[in-house]
């Protein structure tokens, strides 16, 4: 019985444990893959796009700008004329520059291939100097505009985006380039502004895989450290004009990738973030699930725990006790005669069994009926059971009798005991149907023997409560006091 309990227990534990385990690891994972999906399918070509459109946004009118002079009649006009009075350009680009605030306004001339500049004409652009080959790039180009990030020719320290607009006359004859230029700082501030908003890593790259522009907070380590890695990546990127996947970096982490083409500079934006913030909170989630869950399995096998032991009990006790009076029931009564054997013989104590049967019960039902004999079954188990000890042992041994073990206590004493409970019983009242009812015992004593089995002391005590119903009732016969002819049988 037992074992079935742990047994039980354990099972219950592991089927509670399980699943509790399974549906926070199922919740978990699933959350998980589709936070990456999200964040590989949505967030990332998300940020990428914003910015994409903001700098479409910021081009748009240096742009607008340059289409604008490349159709002024007032440029055709004064290279028609021979380009003569050059501060009538440089003004020209001068007031553009300061009218729109542009960081630079220039016109390059096909036919002089003279750089004019706000501050006056800068140089001659030549097919030999590699840093002019944009104009060269430019007059090939099948595009009304090329866009091109360079170092700014009156400002070598800085970045620049030129927009290279193409000037035709009327029958296609290519004029020249005009066109102004904006400072990159305004798509660093955008990397900034995103990088501190989302915390994700935004830089360009160009077609050679080189990071072109990057924000302050760009982490080169991260990078350094994990080139192998990113090196593969940037296959798949420089291969495709969009691209989303994930990589795993040297410290275990996840880095987040999505990459598209800036056609305007020809450039790749890429939107990288090491794993996503939410997926701390959901493994916070998962921990805090967990220990829910444990608090949980703890209580309901608590709560198991004691229902069984509960119920175990409640089993033990119907099993061990007769409902009717609480005294020991016959089956048990046995085993508790061999413990007690075992003790006295250690303790080389003796051992009594008294059988006690009420007199003439059967006329109690018939006149009074069965409620008032159980009532009468009742007191007298507790009569008895207050006359001996506790270790004593009170058996309901049959309908109306009772089998009491006295271990410790020899025949003598027995009998003093028996003598005390008879008179007892003889002493007490029931009132039934305004009847003043009286009832009386017998009973018969049996000293164990050496070496005698349970059955044969029974058997004796059984014996001599047959004499004592024989002798008239309500007295008691131990061992050897035999009065009645031996040839006497127990009628039943
Ligand atoms: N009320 C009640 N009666 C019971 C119970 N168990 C047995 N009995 C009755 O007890 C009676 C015992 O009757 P008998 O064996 O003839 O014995 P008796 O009337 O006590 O006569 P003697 O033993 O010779 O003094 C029977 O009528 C049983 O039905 C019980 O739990 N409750």
């Amino acid at each position: 019985m037992v074992i079935n309990k742990r047994f039980y227990i354990i099972i219950l534990s592991v089927i509670v444990l399980t699943g509790f385990l399974a549906t926070s690891l199922i919740g978990y994972f699933v959350a998980k893959d589709s936070l990456t999906e999200r964040l590989q399918q949505e967030m990332l070509p998300l940020t990428s796009d914003n910015i994409y459109s903001e700098i479409q946004r910021d081009l748009l009118q240096p742009l607008l700008i340059s289409s604008l002079m490349a159709n002024d009649v007032f440029v055709f006009d004064w290279v028609n004329n021979g380009e003569k009075d050059a501060t009538k350009m440089t003004s020209y680009l001068a007031q553009i520059q300061k009218k729109y605030n542009t960081i630079t306004s220039f016109f390059i001339s096909e036919k002089s291939r003279l750089y004019y500049h706000p501050t006056g004409v800068l140089k001659k652009v030549s097919e030999a100097n590699e840093d002019e080959s944009w104009y060269f790039e430019a007059k090939k180009s099948h595009h009304p505009y090329v866009i091109n990030i360079d170092r700014d020719t009156a400002d070598q320290r800085r970045l620049s985006i030129f927009v290279n607009y193409r000037i035709e006359d009327k029958s296609n004859n290519f004029i020249g380039i005009i066109g102004v230029g904006l400072a990159l700082q305004s798509v660093v501030e955008l990397i900034e502004n995103y990088q501190k908003r989302y915390g994700r890593e935004i830089y360009f790259v160009n077609r050679q895989g080189e990071v072109m522009l990057r924000s302050s907070q760009y982490q080169s380590e991260l990078h350094t450290k994990n080139k192998a890695a990113l090196d593969k990546a940037f296959v798949k990127i420089l291969t495709s004009p969009s691209a989303s996947f994930s990589l795993k970096t040297e410290n275990g982490s996840t880095l987040y990738l999505n990459s598209r083409l800036v056609p305007e500079f020809d450039w790749y934006l890429i939107v990288e973030q090491v794993n996503d913030p939410s997926s701390d909170r959901i493994e916070t989630a998962f921990i805090i699930n967990m220990t829910v869950a444990l608090v949980i399995s703890v209580i309901v096998l608590l709560l198991a725990h004691i229902a069984v032991r509960g119920y175990h009990e409640r089993l033990e006790s119907m099993a061990t006790q007769d409902k009717l009076t609480g005294a020991t029931s016959r089956q048990v009564f046995e085993f508790y005669f061999k413990q007690a054997v075992s003790r006295c013989r250690r303790r080389d104590e003796s051992l009594t069994l008294v059988l006690l049967d009420i007199d003439l019960f059967k006329l109690i039902n018939d006149n009074y009926g069965h409620q008032a004999g159980d009532l009468v079954l009742t007191r007298i188990a507790q009569l008895i059971k207050s006359h001996v000890r506790e270790e004593d042992i009170v058996c309901r041994w049959g309908g109306e009798e009772f089998l009491l073990l006295l271990a410790g206590c020899d025949l003598e004493r027995a009998r003093g005991i028996t003598e005390i409970i008879r008179a007892a019983v003889a002493g007490l009242q029931f009132h039934f149907n305004n009847h003043v009812v009286r009832v009386t015992i017998s009973a018969g004593l049996a000293e164990m023997q050496q070496s005698e089995a349970f059955a044969q002391v029974v058997e004796r005590a059984d014996h001599h409560l047959y004499e004592a119903k024989h002798a008239g009732r309500n007295c008691i016969k131990p061992d050897g006091e035999s009065d009645v002819a031996s040839g006497l049988q127990r009628a039943g």
